[in-house]
């Protein structure tokens, strides 16, 4: 059973109960946004900063981060014992369970031995019951996502929430006091865990001392482009939201801060669950594969140690793209790559990447550099656009293909009209791209056509080629005898 939700208009008592001074602010409902912060009267900065006194102040002991909650299983032995046997994975993934066990003591109604409560199980009840960020949207909302670059990203966070809490769930169900607390009444569920995520991703703040926290009343500000107001953390680790400077706000209107500039549409998306048509940030990022035909593919995926990606983005009037697993996609064995398993001298078998007989395990994200300088940099460098050019142009087609479907099952029009919005601002950078690199691809093969290593190199292709024609003609012959 879910926590019951409080008002709004309750969080100024909870707030003066946990020493939260407000200045000259509040939070107040926010059209088509939820909730947001408001200033109480008229205020401007134009000639000079504003005193402390009219800032709104949060105490240290309330911010949120992987600190707070190492803070918190000092206090409570028990969640120790949950901490140590569930948690130590990530920073988030402490944050979540802390905030998970918070979720449980709001909607308990009896006593239970675990658990011990904290104005973050008030809190969270301040916050909304559902965050519009795709992993919370409906299965049906979510394959609006089709043909964006966010189609990917968005499955694979569904499977991860269902990994993590698998494993609190598995991990913990054998701690006698966590199990009547969280899973012997269904106090909490997979539901809640995406909805502490959803409102982890979307709340979390950089503090300039503290780091990646999420902070209580500071996390009701809402995004602008061009924002009003600013976060920080002063000489009492308190922290602040204040007006920026040369402002001037009117009494009840709204101040913002920014969640990112160069954000872009998917991850605002992501992250946020809505997009700034104000932005100006015009990128996309795609995910990678090696070439079908690749005999090396396999070996250069392990080498590379992340997931490839392709970044593109519009500066001006071009778009310029950067992908370091590009440049070792467009090289091979004949080009002087190599890849060797050696053992070390414990036994351990390692894989090691030759470049022209160099080893460059060490530097396999940095072949663009690595190859520029080969007497067939120029080759490489027009394979790498090739590679570009066709994974836009198909990426293109893929959405296309999902532009005109008619049955949209189940969704909400907002879901909708944000999944159309992305599909629109991709598709524009792709098209863009693909012009670009047309050009350049068009550039490059002049250009390759003057160079004399090129043209050596294409004269042996040329003659491996009527090689292989005359013995495959002499086979036939042998064949037809
Ligand atoms: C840090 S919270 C801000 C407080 C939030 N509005 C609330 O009701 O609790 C971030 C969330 O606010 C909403 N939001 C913030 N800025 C927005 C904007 N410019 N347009 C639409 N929604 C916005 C989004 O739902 C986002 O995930």
């Amino acid at each position: 059973m879910p926590p019951p939700e409080l008002l709004i208009a309750d969080l100024p008592i909870w707030a003066r109960l946990n020493d939260i001074r407000f200045g000259d602010f509040e939070v107040k409902n926010s059209a088509g946004k939820g909730h947001g912060v408001v200033c109480r009267k008229a205020l401007t900065t134009i000639e000079q900063p504003l005193d402390e006194s009219s800032a709104l102040t949060v105490p240290h002991g309330l911010v949120l981060n992987v600190r707070a909650v190492e803070e918190y299983a000092k206090e409570d032995r028990n969640f120790k014992q949950l901490l140590d046997a569930v948690g130590h994975r990530s920073p988030r993934a402490d944050i979540l369970l802390f905030l998970l066990v918070q979720t449980a003591l709001a909607s308990r109604t009896g006593h239970y031995s675990a658990g011990l409560s904290n104005p973050w199980m008030e809190y969270i009840q301040f916050l909304p019951r559902s965050v519009s960020v795709p992993s919370m949207w409906t299965e049906d909302e979510r394959l609006l996502l089709r043909g964006t670059s966010l189609e990917t990203a968005v499955n694979a966070k569904m499977l991860a929430l269902v990994r993590e809490f698998d494993h609190v769930q598995s991990s913990s169900e054998d701690i006698p006091c966590w199990y009547e607390l969280l899973w012997q009444a269904g106090a909490v569920s997979l539901r809640d865990w995406i909805r502490l995520d959803g409102l982890h991703r979307s709340r979390c703040l950089e503090l300039p001392k503290s780091g990646e926290s999420m902070v209580p009343c500071i996390d009701m500000v809402n995004h602008a482009q061009n924002p009003t107001a600013y976060y920080d953390e002063n000489s009492k680790n308190e922290v602040t939201l204040l007006l920026r400077p040369g402002i001037t706000v009117s009494e009840g209107q709204e101040v913002t801060i920014s969640y990112g500039k160069a954000k872009s549409a998917a991850e605002m998306l992501f992250s946020y669950g809505f997009i700034d048509k104000d932005s100006t940030a015009e990128t996309l990022v795609l995910p990678l594969e090696p070439l079908e035909d690749d005999p090396l593919g396999r070996a250069k995926l392990v080498a590379f140690g992340e997931a490839p990606k392709l970044h593109v983005g519009r500066v001006g009037g071009s778009v310029v793209w950067q992908s370091p697993f590009v440049h070792l996609m467009c090289i091979n064995e004949e080009d002087g790559l190599d890849f060797r398993v050696l053992q070390d001298t414990q036994g351990v078998r390692q894989l090691r990447v030759f470049w022209q007989d160099g080893d460059v395990t060490d530097r396999t994200t940095e072949f663009e550099s690595l190859v520029q300088n080969h007497a067939l940099g120029a080759v490489f460098r027009l394979r790498a656009v090739t590679v570009v050019q066709e994974r836009l142009q198909s990426q293109l087609e893929l959405a296309r293909s999902y532009e005109s479907e008619k049955d949209l099952g189940d969704v909400r029009p907002e879901c909708l009209e944000a999944a159309r919005t992305l599909h629109q601002i991709e598709a524009g950078i792709l098209e863009g791209g693909i012009e670009t690199l047309e050009k350049e691809g068009l550039m490059q093969k002049t250009l390759l056509l003057s160079d004399e290593n090129v043209v050596a190199y294409l004269g042996s292709m040329e003659t491996a080629e009527s090689d292989l024609v005359g013995e495959e003609a002499s086979s036939e012959v042998d064949d037809f005898s």
